[in-house]
């Protein structure tokens, strides 16, 4: 794991895009260099070996397609944590260009609500620093808040890595600034969470469980549903930089979306994997929580974000969780089969804690969720 060589993070450093542009930088300071290089072994998967999941034959394909679907969730969730979700069907984004129409019917989250978040964001990033100091937030359970690294308050060496962290749901907030940020991450919440709750209903099956069993257990109508925009300024020496060092996300499923430049790398079967961009698609990662409402069938995904030194990429990712007051456990149904009694894995944890819990402390792997587990599994 990367050394960490300085500390505090200077006064005058309120976010890494202002340090990023100033001129004639040609190394990374002291404050945000991780050594030894980070970015190294990383290894190619075969093209298609990342599992894709078509949304349109989950919602409406017959019986026979979406038992087919439900099975390939189950086995991305076993063997990943991870998956590309199109929102365009496939059979759309094949035949677009020869039929040159727009689609009748359209299950995904259209493409220009997208390109108008990413836009809505990054405005968002380009305000004055005094601007986004507003909406800086003082407690991590604090509606809106903007900043750098992940917790500097903790951290000795500082990721290369700006963000704007806002609870959208179940009350929604959005800084009132840059104007019309308001309006579409609006849209853009309701429409992601309805995509989540979807896969999450395949997931439930997937586990032999009702479909709607996640959504009532944990209370989904309130589902606390978290908005992270990630901006990863040009980079003056990527190899020594971090943008997001390895963490699994706490919730039940994260759904990712980029601005055409890739940096996530996912961890598989103890090798990073580069994710790359897809267009057309969210990338979605499970999340601690249905590691332990599975009781470790499908565990929480580990994956960073790399900078690079060519250009800004921007990510927004959707965390989905239970509602703050749902303790999770294991699910009961899980613990009996036909082989016997399996043992509860993790202890039940209210998830108001674990989140205060994670975002108080450093960003460090899986060390969260190792405070709820109770054997190895
Ligand atoms: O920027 C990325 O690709 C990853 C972001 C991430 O992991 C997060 O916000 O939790
Ligand atoms: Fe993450």
């Amino acid at each position: 794991m990367a050394v960490e060589t300085a500390s505090p993070l200077p006064s005058n450093i309120t976010s890494i895009k202002t340090l990023a542009e100033s001129p004639g930088l040609t190394s990374n300071p002291a404050t945000h260099t991780f050594t030894p290089d980070l970015h190294g072994q990383v290894t190619s998967v075969p093209e298609g070996s990342i599992p894709v999941i078509d949304y349109s034959l989950l919602i409406s394909g017959t019986p026979g397609q979406r038992s087919e679907i439900v099975h390939e969730l189950g086995r991305a969730c076993q063997d990943w944590g991870f998956f590309v979700y199109l929102f365009f069907p496939s059979f759309y984004v094949a035949r677009k260009a020869t039929l040159r129409t727009e689609p009748v019917i359209n299950h995904g989250v259209p493409q220009k609500l997208l390109s108008s978040i990413l836009d809505g964001c990054r405005g968002f990033f380009d305000l004055e620093e005094e601007e986004k100091q507003e909406f800086k937030g003082n407690h991590v359970l604090d509606p809106i808040r903007s900043g750098t690294s992940f917790n500097v308050s903790v951290e000795k060496a500082f990721y290369w890595r700006d963000f704007l962290k806002v609870f959208v749901h179940p009350v929604f907030y959005s800084p009132t600034k840059p104007a019309g940020l308001n309006e579409i991450s609006l849209e853009y919440s309701q429409r992601v969470r309805e995509v989540a709750r979807g896969l999450l209903k395949g997931i439930s099956e997937s586990l032999g469980l009702e479909g709607s069993y996640i959504d009532k257990a944990l209370d989904l109508e309130r589902g606390k549903q978290i908005f992270i925009a990630n901006l990863y300024p040009t980079c003056p020496q990527p190899e020594l930089a971090m943008g997001m060092p390895p963490h699994s996300d706490h919730g039940l499923l994260t759904l990712l979306i980029q601005n055409g430049i890739g940096g996530l790398q996912i961890q598989h079967k103890g090798k990073w994997v580069n994710v790359g961009t897809h267009s057309n698609s969210f990338l979605v990662n499970t999340g601690d929580h249905l590691e332990i409402l599975s009781n470790g069938r499908y565990k929480s995904v580990l994956h960073r974000a790399m900078v690079n030194s060519k250009g800004t990429r921007m990510s927004i990712a959707m965390a989905h969780g239970p509602s703050l007051d749902s303790v999770v456990s294991p699910a009961p149904e899980l613990l009996v089969s036909g082989e016997g009694d399996e043992p509860a894995a993790y202890i039940g944890i209210k998830y108001k804690d674990y989140l205060e819990l994670q975002q108080s402390n450093k960003l460090d792997g899986k060390s969260c969720l190792d405070r709820v587990r109770i054997s190895a599994v």
